[in-house]
């Protein structure tokens, strides 16, 4: 579907919705995130995966920090992006320790500090939650305008798992898309499962 036929423009679906996910309270955020997380943490795929990207919420979107630090906990080998603005790409580091290892980088998204970037190749992944403003039921995802995750998804195998994290008013009917948007695999809400 593309911009011209669902009648807005990708910036304007982009602040409809942002506007709807900054009304969430502080406790609704947490409350629909573990929810998430529940759902996230059942799911086979999760269980097998060994090595899983997760992204670092920043402004309101579904919180990870607790997910971070309970698949830590399990075991798994944790993997966050660092945004790379000269060529909007994502680099890859292993996260051993939350609260010890992060600082806030680009975009005001907490990032590790030099000392703690151990990079990871996209081979290494089984993995990846993908954070965005905007999904759909045919998991068309909708990001900040960067491309980033767009470019970082066209280059990972596509047997990497890709489930988005969402809350269920980032749901739209149709996501606004070009010919560079890839649909994830599953996007997960505190009410269902998309596939
Ligand atoms: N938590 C989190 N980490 C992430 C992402 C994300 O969506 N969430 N990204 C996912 O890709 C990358 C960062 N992408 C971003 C892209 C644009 C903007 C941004 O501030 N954009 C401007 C508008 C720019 C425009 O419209 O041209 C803005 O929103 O004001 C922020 C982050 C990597 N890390
Ligand atoms: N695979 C790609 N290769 C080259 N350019 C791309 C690719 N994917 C997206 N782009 C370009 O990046 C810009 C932003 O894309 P788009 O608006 O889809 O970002 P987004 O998915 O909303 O953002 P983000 O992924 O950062 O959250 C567009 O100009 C788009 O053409």
């Amino acid at each position: 579907m593309s911009a011209q036929e669902v009648g807005i423009t990708k910036q304007e679906q982009r602040e409809e919705v942002m506007n709807y996910r900054q009304r969430l309270t502080d406790k609704e955020l947490l409350d629909k995130s573990m929810e998430i997380k529940k759902k996230l943490f059942e799911l086979d795929e999760f269980i097998e995966a060994e090595v899983i990207m997760f992204y670092v919420d920043f402004r309101n979107e579904v919180k990870t920090e607790f997910m971070i630090k309970e698949a830590l906990n399990d075991g798994k080998r944790v993997v966050i992006p660092i945004s790379q603005v000269e060529d909007r790409s994502l680099l890859l580091s292993e996260l051993k320790d939350y609260d010890q290892e992060l600082e806030t980088g680009t975009y005001d998204i907490l990032e590790p500090r030099e000392e703690y970037i151990r990079p990871v190749e996209h081979s290494e992944l089984d993995l990846v939650t993908v954070p965005g403003v905007a999904f759909d039921e045919d998991c068309n995802r909708l990001g900040y305008g960067g491309g980033y995750y767009d470019r970082f998804s066209a280059g990972l195998d596509p047997d990497v798992d890709r489930i988005a994290l969402a809350f269920e008013i980032q749901i739209v009917d149709q996501v606004v898309t070009d010919e560079h948007d890839l649909p994830v695999d599953k996007v997960l809400t505190e009410k269902r499962v998309i596939t």
